[in-house]
């Protein structure tokens, strides 16, 4: 952007200014912002929103508030209300902000009194990128900075396939069993019997990683170590691989169910033949583990339902393309019954006292996209977030505190 048109861009949304003075983390709390991005207080907002509407190029599009004031905007209250435990997962097209958003999301919980876990189910992890610390190893990882106690892991299925692989190593595979026990996918082994698991690895199946990945979902479900969790975020990958994941426990229980009935099928047949023989009845104990399994796929598909601890958040930028992959995500989470509730556009740019020839197309071009959110019928229900295009990068918990509090009112 040129020069003069950033020169006079109003500093709200500078945060470069703020972090290289001593008073940074008090002065985040002061800054004013434009309206519909929370202004902290209503004075605020009406002398920002006057002036943004001096200010904005005449060709530009009708600018109309695209969002209710932010204090009703996010409803950061309910989110943030009751000790029962939710799950929130942000998700959407690449680059957008998904990380950005989860992790402000994360230390916004802690502040405010939860212990929080953040999961990457990214395979590309940008967590330790997002926190500015090392948060990578596929175990829980303290982050340092909150409130309360806040966590993150990423999920790291290169490393479970290689715990896979090593155990396919060991004594001729019965490694594995082991390997996927721990998993609680060991009853996948039984009934893959001879298949060379490790060969099998080496180019994974679509879908082994999401596989990983609900595994982790359920050991949150049912184990004691992540029982002190009040909030899970998930920051999930790009719209694809979620969708994948999402549909996952579906398609294992369908295809479990299948296996089942097969096995039935074999086993009564095989019975048959073995009472006349007079031999014993096959072992019933592969068929009981399976429904285990599936028993716990069906967990984690009620959990991604459940309407009262679960809600996917969609990120998105004001982009064209960006919004129509939003607005097919928004269906295809609908068809999962997955519940969604919020949509937050984010890097939208701050208000200018005049924009460069750059700026001017470049807000139109949002605009464009915002009135597209308006009336596109899977996005227009959604309660609209806007975040700002700050200054610089998002990283390390000050700067995410600062983009939590824009955001999350
Ligand atoms: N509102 C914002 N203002 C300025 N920079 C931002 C904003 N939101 C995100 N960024 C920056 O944009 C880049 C991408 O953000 P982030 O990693 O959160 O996106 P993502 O959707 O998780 O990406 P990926 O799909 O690659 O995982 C980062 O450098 C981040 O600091």
């Amino acid at each position: 952007m040129a020069a003069s048109c950033c020169a006079v861009r109003s500093s709200s949304f500078s945060l470069h200014g703020l972090f290289t003075s001593k008073k940074s983390m008090a002065a985040v709390g002061m800054l004013s912002f434009a309206p519909n991005f929370h202004a902290p207080t209503s004075l605020n907002r009406s002398f920002i929103s006057l002036s943004i509407k001096q200010k904005l190029p005449r060709n530009s599009l009708r600018v109309r508030s695209v969002a209710a004031p932010a204090e009703d905007v996010a409803g950061f209250d309910d989110m943030v209300s009751g000790t029962q435990r939710k799950y929130y997962m942000l998700g959407g097209k690449g680059g957008v902000g998904k990380t950005s958003c989860a992790a402000s999301l994360a230390v916004k919980f802690a502040n405010n009194g939860h212990p929080t876990l953040v999961v990457s189910t990214d395979p590309a992890h940008s967590l330790s990128d997002s926190f500015a610390q090392n948060l990578t190893g596929g175990t829980l990882v303290p982050v340092e900075g909150p409130d309360y106690p806040l966590y993150a892991l990423e999920i790291n299925p290169e490393k479970a396939r290689e715990e896979f692989r090593s155990a396919t190593q060991k004594d001729g595979g019965t490694g594995v069993k082991d390997f996927m026990e721990g998993m609680g996918l060991g009853m996948l082994v039984e009934q893959l019997g001879e298949l060379k698991l490790g060969e099998l690895l080496d180019t994974p199946p679509p879908g082994l990683d999401e596989a990983i990945a609900i595994s982790k979902v359920m050991q949150f479900l049912e184990s004691e170590e992540y029982g002190m969790f009040t909030r899970i975020v998930f920051d999930t990958a790009p719209t694809g691989h979620t969708l994948r994941l999402l549909s996952l426990p579906d398609f294992l229980d369908a295809s479990i169910g299948k296996i089942l009935k097969l096995k039935q099928k074999i086993s009564s047949a095989t019975s048959a033949i073995k009472s006349v023989f007079g031999q014993e009845v096959t072992r019933q104990d592969a068929s009981d583990k399976l429904e285990q399994l599936r028993e716990r796929m069906i967990k984690v598909r009620e959990l991604f339902r459940d309407t009262d601890s679960t809600e996917f958040v969609i990120v998105t930028i004001p982009t064209v393309m960006a919004v129509s992959e939003s607005s097919r995500l928004r269906a295809s989470l609908q068809k999962e019954n997955v519940p969604v509730k919020r949509l937050i556009v984010n890097q939208i740019l701050p208000p200018s006292a005049s924009d460069c020839k750059f700026c001017a197309v470049k807000r139109r071009d949002q605009m464009r996209a915002l009135e597209m959110i308006q009336n596109d019928p899977e996005l227009s229900s959604l309660t609209l977030i806007q975040a700002p295009l700050v200054d610089v990068e998002i990283r390390g918990v000050p700067a995410l505190k600062f983009l939590g509090d824009i955001i999350w009112k």
